[in-house]
């Protein structure tokens, strides 16, 4: 379950000084913070299946698809549901089954237990993947690539198909948060996650509002990829995607994965168009491309359409903020930057990476707008 790096830097409009000051964003509000997690320093780990994870939601079983959790209330956009520590963690991106050995190692026999309890994506059909590596990959990362095979593929768990299977990425690495990865996958998620440096947690924030009963999903893959894609990303998870945005066309009555195919298409023409002018580039996006701001505007309202309220949105918003800013439309600068904020509030909360950042954003547009009225 790997989670997309964030973008690079993209914002300000004058200065590459301004621009360093938002390397990475994210979705909007009400912040509810869950129960502390336990502390493995006083012995205790989070329960995989316990209710009592948390008052948001519960593990339950789900046919066909292992667990999965599930809101035990109502959940609003923007409740953080998970707090989660990690069980292991592995510092480095080309990690071998060595490595996860090593870090098994030292884990206690109960979190031993529950690392093993973990979904393994194992057993996969052979047929179904590349049988050779070309020639020019060699040492380790041809060896990284055989070990990664031969998870898939083996008949027994391993350590590497169940790290595969649910690692999350931390900072340079990647860990395993127990209870984070009891979330199932939708390419039409209800909830995002995380991993949050400041406070070193991964979080799981709702941004979609959630019905008592209701279960809570992440994307494990790009939501705005198309359909054959995403099957492809999500092979490596040993499972195809009967969500909405993935049905058949004989099943789709209400025509959302066919609106959706018609998006996705025009959100990766749209990248392509603007990709190069965003970032420390928006200057020359504001000055060269008489449609940017029009072409960005429908890009965010095209990744509304298809759900995704993710630091994906706030970061086309932070850039409408700040091409508004450029052309002195502080007006339509400090509704941009507002729309920004509240997305990575939503999706990250307030004590996320380059928070304060955002709010920065919008007080700077607030004040100007304040003083071209003269107030
Ligand atoms: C990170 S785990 C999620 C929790 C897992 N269901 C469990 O029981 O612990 C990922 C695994 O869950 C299952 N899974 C997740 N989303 C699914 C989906 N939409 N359809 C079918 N299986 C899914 C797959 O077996 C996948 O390898």
């Amino acid at each position: 379950m790997r989670q997309r790096p964030s973008r690079p830097e993209n914002l300000s409009p004058k200065t590459s000084q301004k621009l360093s000051r938002y390397s990475k964003c994210s979705q909007r509000p009400t912040v509810r913070l869950s129960s502390p997690p336990s502390d493995r320093s006083r012995g205790r780990i989070h329960s995989a299946y316990s209710p009592s994870v948390n008052d948001f939601y519960e593990i339950r079983a789900v046919p066909g698809k292992g667990h999965g959790s599930f809101a035990l209330k109502d959940l609003k956009r923007g409740t953080r549901i998970l707090s989660d520590i990690t069980l292991l963690a592995i510092t480095n991106g080309d990690y071998l089954v060595a490595d996860i050995e090593a870090a098994f190692a030292k884990l206690s026999a109960d979190e031993q237990k529950l690392y093993w309890s973990l979904a393994s994506s194992h057993g996969q059909d052979p047929k179904k993947w590349p049988s050779r590596v070309h020639e020019s990959v060699k040492g380790r990362e041809l060896q990284r690539i055989q070990e990664q095979h031969n998870a898939r593929v083996g008949k027994e768990p391993s350590l590497l198909s169940i790290f595969q299977n649910n690692c999350m990425e931390m900072g340079k690495g990647a860990g395993i948060f127990p209870n984070a990865a009891r979330f199932n996958h939708s390419c039409t998620p209800n909830a995002s996650f995380n991993w949050n440096a400041n406070i070193q947690r991964e979080t799981v924030h709702i941004i979609h509002d959630i019905k008592a009963g209701q279960q809570i999903t992440l994307s494990y893959c790009d939501m705005t990829h198309e359909k054959t894609l995403r099957s492809w990303e999500l092979k490596h998870y040993g499972f195809s995607c009967d969500c909405p945005a993935c049905v058949h066309e004989e099943e789709d009555a209400d025509g959302f994965a066919r609106e959706g195919v018609d998006r996705r298409y025009r959100i990766k023409e749209l990248e392509q168009t603007t990709s190069y002018l965003r970032g420390p580039n928006l200057e020359m996006g504001v000055l060269k491309e008489p449609d940017f701001v029009k072409q960005l505007l429908e890009l965010a309202i095209l990744h509304m359409e298809i759900g995704d309220y993710s630091m994906r949105l706030a970061n086309i918003y932070m850039d409408l903020a700040l091409a508004c800013e450029f052309v002195k439309d502080f007006k339509n600068g400090q509704d941009m930057a507002a729309n920004a904020l509240h997305i990575k509030r939503d999706c990250q909360g307030e004590d996320s990476a380059d928070f304060e950042k955002y709010k920065g954003a919008l007080k700077r547009l607030h004040r100007s707008y304040k003083t071209s009225q003269g107030s």
